[in-house]
């Protein structure tokens, strides 16, 4: 499934209005149709109170429809148009005297005192916010500013037409305020916005509807668009496994780190990919980690380095024979020390062309040795969170989280890395070619030990024969919805990365 910006979901609609033949106002007639299907499937109790908040825009054309219709069905609806009725054009002025044609009621807010409105507003059961869709652009300005305000302050069940007004459908960025939606139902593709920035917070549930511009002509003309990762992306890219299997066709992989501060670090990551399929994981850890690992997860097999104060000596990864393992992870509680970097060009000195999964303080290292990630012949995985996004790029973490689609892009590019950058909604970039976008995420997931978790599920998948973007695309889905599952049952305060780990194999279950 895409996603798409404003740009992006004109040029559908004008392609579809042109060169398809549907009329813009049919569009319209059907944009108004769903909103109303939204409301009936959810909403049987006619005397709910129900005010339809229009702008001058298409966005208010979709309201004028919806409003229109809802009459028909019965319902107590009000239709409340913002700007001057004279500021009406196109198709939204069609439908609005096809609305006037029929006698329907409806109010102005230039012939209301701002106390009518707040009244009406706070007497609505129902709000259906057609003020502005896609178009938003700036800082909002009134009439619209000082509607948002108590719209939000109401305790109306709201419900978005296209989008929450005053959400910037490109960035999901909300400039001082914008609709607090319930429910958006969104035509023809998911906006972008929704999962950057502020949109998650805004749009509360969402659903797409068909409005009749064809989905095929958006999957031929919007292939460099980014993708939404869905259960059945996943269910198609988790690898298969034979029933003729033995331990060895679901791979070997190693995960090097821990140090006398992080001992559980590795182990997470062990233990997740234990969960998820892996056939064998070693485990490469300071000596003085080695008991406490070793009682924790007995299965696993052990390298023990040697310790050099409280970290891993670097040069004790020169006696790992790295040709023995599918798939290398390193970082996971590695901790940050004088000349750590050395490990970095000792791994990738020793290693042919298996993917290299970088984690936690590997990429605090990573700053110094890009080059070696360019110049090396397998596939390299980078894991930032936003914060080591930054101090790759040696930028501020704002910088990164506005502009995440084409930070991660572009970093993707330019180093010839996959990179999956966290955060509340993760982003999956191919370099040179897909942009994955995962529309789960939870607070429960931010705490230390997730991203192990995180890391071991990347192992496991590639070690299962997936390829870097397949593995990482199921992790990261699996990961996320671990976690969700965990929090419904265990409160979202409570999810440890041992449940997170717990959770994977009930969402591995569901993968049916
Ligand atoms: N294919 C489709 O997806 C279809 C979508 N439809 C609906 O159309 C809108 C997009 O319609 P558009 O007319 O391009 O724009 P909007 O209605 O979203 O917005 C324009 C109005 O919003 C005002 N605006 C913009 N920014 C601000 C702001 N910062 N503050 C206040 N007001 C703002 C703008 O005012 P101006 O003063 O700038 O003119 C306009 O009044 C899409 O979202 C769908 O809902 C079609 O119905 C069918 C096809
Ligand atoms: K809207």
């Amino acid at each position: 499934m895409y996603i798409g910006g404003r740009q992006d979901l004109a040029a559908l609609d004008q392609f579809t209005i042109e060169q398809v033949g549907l009329p813009g106002a049919v569009l319209m007639e059907n944009a108004g149709s769903a909103i109303v299907s939204a409301v009936l499937s959810s909403y049987h109790d006619l005397d709910a109170r129900i005010l339809v908040l229009a702008g001058n825009g298409n966005n208010g054309g979709d309201g004028f429809v919806a409003t229109r219709k809802l009459c028909d069905h019965g319902y107590n609806v009000e239709l409340c148009l913002l700007p001057k009725e004279e500021t009406l054009k196109g198709d939204a002025l069609t439908h609005f005297l096809v609305y006037k044609n029929r006698g329907l009621p409806y109010s102005t807010m230039a012939t209301m005192d701002k106390d009518k409105l707040q009244s009406k507003i706070n007497c609505a059961t129902i709000i259906i916010d057609a003020m502005i869709g896609s178009g938003m652009q700036g800082i909002i300005k009134d009439p619209f500013r000082s509607v948002i305000e108590m719209v939000n302050e109401s305790t109306a069940y709201v419900l978005a037409v296209d989008i929450p007004s005053g959400l910037e459908a490109d960035t999901g960025l909300v400039t001082e305020l914008a609709i607090k939606a319930d429910r958006t139902v969104t035509f023809v593709m998911p906006k972008k916005g929704f999962f950057l920035q502020d949109g998650p917070m805004y749009i509360g549930e969402w659903e797409i509807a068909d409005i009749s511009v064809p989905y095929q002509l958006a999957e031929k003309s919007t292939q460099s668009l980014p993708r939404l990762i869905t259960n059945g992306d996943v269910y198609a890219q988790l690898p298969k496994r034979p029933s003729n299997s033995h331990k060895g066709t679901f791979g070997h992989g190693i995960v090097i780190g821990g140090s006398s501060s992080y001992v559980e670090a590795p182990i997470y990551s062990a233990k997740a990919a234990f969960h998820s399929g892996i056939g064998l994981v070693t485990l490469a850890v300071p000596e003085e980690n080695y008991t406490i690992s070793a009682s924790q997860l007995p299965e696993a097999l052990y390298i023990k380095l040697s310790n050099k104060e409280d970290h891993i000596s670097p040069a004790s990864l020169s006696d790992i024979s790295f040709s023995t393992y599918k798939a290398i992870a390193i970082g996971p509680g590695l901790s940050r020390f004088k000349h750590g970097g050395k490990i970095l060009e000792i791994l990738f000195s020793k290693c042919q062309d298996q993917p290299i999964i970088i984690d936690a303080d590997g990429l605090f290292y990573l700053k110094d040795y890009l080059h070696l990630v360019k110049e090396y012949k397998g596939p390299v995985i980078i894991t930032p969170h936003p914060g080591e996004m930054a101090a790759l790029l040696e930028c501020s973490v704002e910088e990164i989280e506005s502009n995440r689609l084409e930070v991660a892009k572009q970093f993707a590019k330019e180093h010839g890395v996959y990179v999956l950058l966290k955060g509340h909604r993760s982003i999956v970039e191919v370099p040179d070619g897909n942009t994955w976008v995962n529309p789960h995420g939870h607070d429960a997931l931010a705490r230390g030990g997730s991203g192990d978790v995180l890391t071991g599920l990347i192992l496991s998948f590639i070690c299962q024969h997936a390829s870097p973007e397949q593995a990482l695309v199921c992790a990261t889905f699996l990961h996320a919805r671990a976690a969700e599952v965990k929090a419904k049952k265990l409160s979202h305060y409570s999810v440890t990365p041992n449940a997170i780990i717990e959770g994977i194999p009930e969402i591995l279950n569901d993968m049916r």
